[in-house]
């Protein structure tokens, strides 16, 4: 019989990661189960560092980026011997089922845990970077996106008034989600990410930005280009030396970092994450195992953990044209 559910979250926080918390302690107490969690992502399950969830307010935690459960990077899960202990752990604690909370690494994680662990695991999409198949958008995505949309709307007041250029480097690892999401939503004149950009045009890129430039002189416009972290050669660094190298041009570079994961919530993630939280109960007590839990459509829908980490979620191509129609309307 089904009494113990473990919970854990690992890899970057992500906002309302505590709202999934949150949503899974209500629905073990509705089911009448118990709730135990693991801290430091699976650093806790290694070295078993845990704590029963009631002893958390976790009302207040809904509204709270961040994780109660504190999150990390766990080199020792790379080890099978590190795998091997996370699962003993969860057997010393006579736990029935696991939960994981977080992106594609930390799925591989459970993945693993499942080839020496007996009883269910189930994952929860938890990270801004939105690049989880299986789900149409991940936990923290929605905040994501629009802190740096905030941040860029205000970073645009000044780029208007002093008719200047800005390079904004925004978040998503490998993958351009945040990138085109906050690039359209702030109508950035240059979108660069790994959708519509390879190293070896970083030339051509440039001549293309300067020929840009020439037409903002001309209106007495701002001219915004988003960057996705990870791709321009050399950095963000780099792309401003080479406007200013190759066409003399002065830019302002601001790279926004960690300021688009923390913050509170937007209730779309909020909503979200309460949804999945309680489909993960559920999920578990209908006999589901080795699965993420995720909502397409509209609909909540469970994935095997397999296909999630193999299947690659690329941006959708209608963001990248439309881009590139706004791009060449602004180069004309
Ligand atoms: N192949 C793997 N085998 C076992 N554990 C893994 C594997 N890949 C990642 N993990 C575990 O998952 C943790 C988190 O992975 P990672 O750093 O890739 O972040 P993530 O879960 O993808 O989240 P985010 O997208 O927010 O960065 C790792 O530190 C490690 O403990
Ligand atoms: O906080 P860290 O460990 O430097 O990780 C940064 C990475 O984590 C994320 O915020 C989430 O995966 C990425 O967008 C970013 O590349």
């Amino acid at each position: 019989m089904m009494k113990k559910v473990a919970v854990l979250t690992s890899g970057g926080d992500s906002p309302a990661m505590n709202a999934a918390i949150r949503a899974i302690v209500l629905s073990c107490h509705y089911h009448q189960l118990q709730c135990t969690g693991f801290y430091h992502g699976y650093n806790g399950l290694i070295n078993d560092q845990h704590v029963d969830m009631h002893q958390f307010d976790i009302n207040s935690a809904l509204q709270q980026g961040g994780t109660i459960l504190k999150s990390a990077r766990c080199q020792a899960m790379l080890t099978e011997e590190g795998v091997m202990q996370a699962c003993n752990t969860l057997r010393k604690h006579d736990i029935d089922a696991l939960i994981v909370i977080g992106g594609d690494g930390s799925l591989k994680g459970l993945k693993e845990i499942k080839q020496h662990w007996e009883k269910p695991v189930i994952g929860l999409p938890g990270t801004i970077d939105n690049d989880l198949s299986g789900t149409d958008s991940t936990i923290g995505f929605a905040t994501a996106v629009t802190t740096a949309t905030h941040a860029i709307d205000k970073i645009r007041d000044t780029a208007n008034a002093f008719e200047r250029i800005f390079i904004v480097e925004v978040m998503g690892r490998h993958s351009g989600h945040i990138a085109f999401n906050v690039g359209i939503a702030t109508g950035a004149e240059a979108i660069i990410s790994f959708e519509n950009f390879t190293p070896d045009q970083a030339s051509s890129k440039v001549a293309e930005i300067l020929k840009g430039v020439e037409k903002q002189k001309r209106t007495h416009g701002s001219f915004l280009i988003v960057l996705a972290e990870n791709l321009w050669p050399g950095g963000a660094h780099a792309l401003k030396a080479s406007l200013s190298e190759q066409g003399q041009v002065d830019s302002a570079l601001c790279i926004l970092g960690h300021i688009q994961r923390g913050g509170s919530p937007v209730p779309e993630d909020r909503n979200l994450a309460t949804e999945l939280g309680i489909a993960s109960i559920e999920a578990i007590l209908d006999g589901q195992d080795n699965v993420m839990i995720g909502k397409l459509s509209g609909t909540v829908v469970a994935t095997a953990l397999e296909d999630v980490i193999n299947t690659p979620k690329p941006v959708s191509s209608h963001w990248v044209k439309a881009h590139q129609r706004q791009l060449t309307h602004y180069l004309k």
